[in-house]
Parts: structure tokens; C-alpha cells; sequence
């Protein structure tokens, strides 16, 4: 291998986060995942493509155990976080939702302050000894979320007086303040306006140096922006996963080809 090789070599597919095996997603009767079977790798943007309804938030979801909350949900198969069976029963669901944060498609912070909204998490988990580790989580997530320097002077202000930008950075703010090791963005700029969602793109492309972020899009441009893996979802099933430029330029599937060109969706 020469050096240009190695310069070129965007993602490192030795470093798996995540390893999906068979999963089976049910709704009651509907079987809303089929048999899909994944490697998400660690540091990279994963972005989850396809038409409504094929399954992309089901999917997601199914990475923290989201799904665990809705009783007429069943999944089988097995979801392994660095090796390890995250549906195992001594796994704690609220722990490992520290571990594999979620930021949700409309911004919902808490009806509390900015500071306790991000101080939330690492209080019921336990990670600041006193009030000036916990106030160190704070800033130090606040700017990871590049939102420091707009609500630095407002911290007791309430989350919810925010612009729908600033409230979806501070949610992730929240998300990031767990010390998470993966980030699950479920269409996270779609109630945002196009300068608040160029800001958000511009934060996940940083948060990649910490975590492995997967993220549900319905905008192709945006996959394509902030992505180095796409996969490619159509009635349930995993119909193609690949580096992102090769979904858009080479789909090798004939559906994968036809939602790109604008054919399915
Ligand atoms: N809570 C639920 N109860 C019953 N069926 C559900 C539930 N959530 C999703 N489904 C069904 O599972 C299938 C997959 O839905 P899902 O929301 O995962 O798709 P999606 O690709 O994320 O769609 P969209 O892009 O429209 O958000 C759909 O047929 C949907 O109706």
C-alpha cells in the first residue's frame, strides 16, 4: 500500500462499534425489520436512508433499546456494543442509554434551566464528586455541542426560551454529557431551518473525532454531507450498506438506485 492509499483510506474498518445479527423487529403482527445483520464502525457518521416507513427509526431504536418502551414491540437477534450482547438481562437499559445517547427529531429539552438540562444526566449517573466536576461537565458539553459562547452568560435561563437550533444543540449537550460512546441522531435537522441545520451538520461532522454517530435521514444531500457509511433500507429489509460515496455513485442494488435517483420514496 503506498502513502496516497493510506491518506485516502477515510474510514478504519477494523474499529467496530456495533455488530447487528439477524434482527428481527415485530410490531404486533408486523414485521417491520427483516433478518438485518450490520457493522456499524467506531468514529465514523452512519448515515440510515430509505423510503417512509422502511424501517430506519425502528432500526435505530433498536440500538439503546428504545423499543424496550413500546409493549407491542419484539426483537430478536442479537445487538453487540464492543462484543457485548446489549439485550443480555443483566444488562441496565438506563445504563447503556448513557452509553448509546439519542437525540430526537424535534428538539425536547426539559422544562428546566440550560445548566440542568445538560446536568441532568451526569447527576442521576453519577459522574461529577461535587458542584465544580459537575459545572466542568457542563461547559465542557455545552462547547462540544458548539453552543457555549451563545448561552455561557444565561445558564439558568430555561432550555425551552432557546431558538429551535439552539434547543436541538442543547439536546445534544444532553446526549454528550453522559459521555456517550455512540450517538443515534433520529432526523435531527428536520424541524430546523437550513442555517441552524447547516450549524448541526457542522457539530456531528466534529462529534465523529469522540463517537460513532448513526443518524435516520430522509435528505440525500444531507447523507451525503455529513456521512461516511450509508445504509439503505426498503420494507424492512438492509438492501445495501456501503461507504457513502459508493451508494451514490455505484449502488450495486437496483432499489438502492432507484431511491438515489428519485424513482421510490
Ligand atoms: N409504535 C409502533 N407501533 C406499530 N407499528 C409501528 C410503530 N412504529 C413503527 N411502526 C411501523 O413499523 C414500520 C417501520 O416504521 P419506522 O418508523 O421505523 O420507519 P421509518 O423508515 O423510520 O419511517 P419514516 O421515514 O416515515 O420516519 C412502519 O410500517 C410503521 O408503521
Amino acid at each position: 500500500m503506498n502513502d496516497m492509499s493510506i491518506l485516502e483510506r477515510s474510514v478504519d474498518q477494523s474499529d467496530i462499534k456495533i455488530t447487528a445479527r439477524d434482527v428481527q423487529v415485530h410490531y404486533g403482527d408486523k414485521h417491520a425489520i427483516k433478518d438485518v445483520s450490520v457493522e456499524l464502525l467506531d468514529k465514523t457518521v452512519t448515515a440510515f436512508i430509505g423510503p417512509s416507513g422502511c424501517g430506519k427509526s425502528t432500526f435505530l431504536r433498536c440500538l439503546n433499546r428504545m423499543n424496550d418502551t413500546i409493549d407491542i414491540c419484539r426483537v430478536s437477534g442479537r445487538i453487540a456494543l464492543d462484543g457485548e450482547d446489549i439485550y443480555d438481562k443483566r444488562v441496565d437499559p438506563v445504563q447503556l442509554r448513557a452509553k448509546v445517547g439519542m437525540v430526537f427529531q424535534k428538539p425536547n429539552p426539559f422544562p428546566k434551566s440550560i445548566y440542568d438540562n445538560v446536568a441532568y444526566g451526569p447527576r442521576i449517573h453519577g459522574l461529577a464528586r461535587n458542584r465544580a466536576e459537575l459545572d466542568e461537565i457542563v461547559e465542557k458539553s455545552l462547547r462540544g455541542a458548539a453552543l457555549w459562547n451563545e448561552v455561557k452568560d444565561r445558564l439558568a435561563d430555561p432550555g425551552t426560551g432557546l431558538s429551535g437550533g439552539q434547543q436541538q444543540r442543547l439536546c445534544i449537550a444532553r446526549a454528550v454529557a453522559t459521555q456517550p460512546e455512540v450517538l443515534l441522531m433520529d432526523e435531527p435537522c428536520s424541524a430546523l431551518d437550513p442555517i441552524a441545520t447547516g450549524q448541526v451538520e457542522e457539530l456531528i461532522d466534529q462529534l465523529r473525532s469522540e463517537f460513532s454517530v448513526v443518524i435516520v435521514t430522509h435528505s440525500m444531500q444531507q447523507a451525503a454531507r455529513v456521512s461516511q457509511k450509508t445504509a439503505f433500507f426498503h420494507l424492512g429489509n438492509l438492501v445495501e450498506y456501503d461507504d457513502t460515496d459508493e451508494i451514490f455513485t455505484n449502488p450495486r442494488d437496483p432499489r438502492t438506485e432507484s431511491y438515489i435517483s428519485g424513482r421510490i420514496g
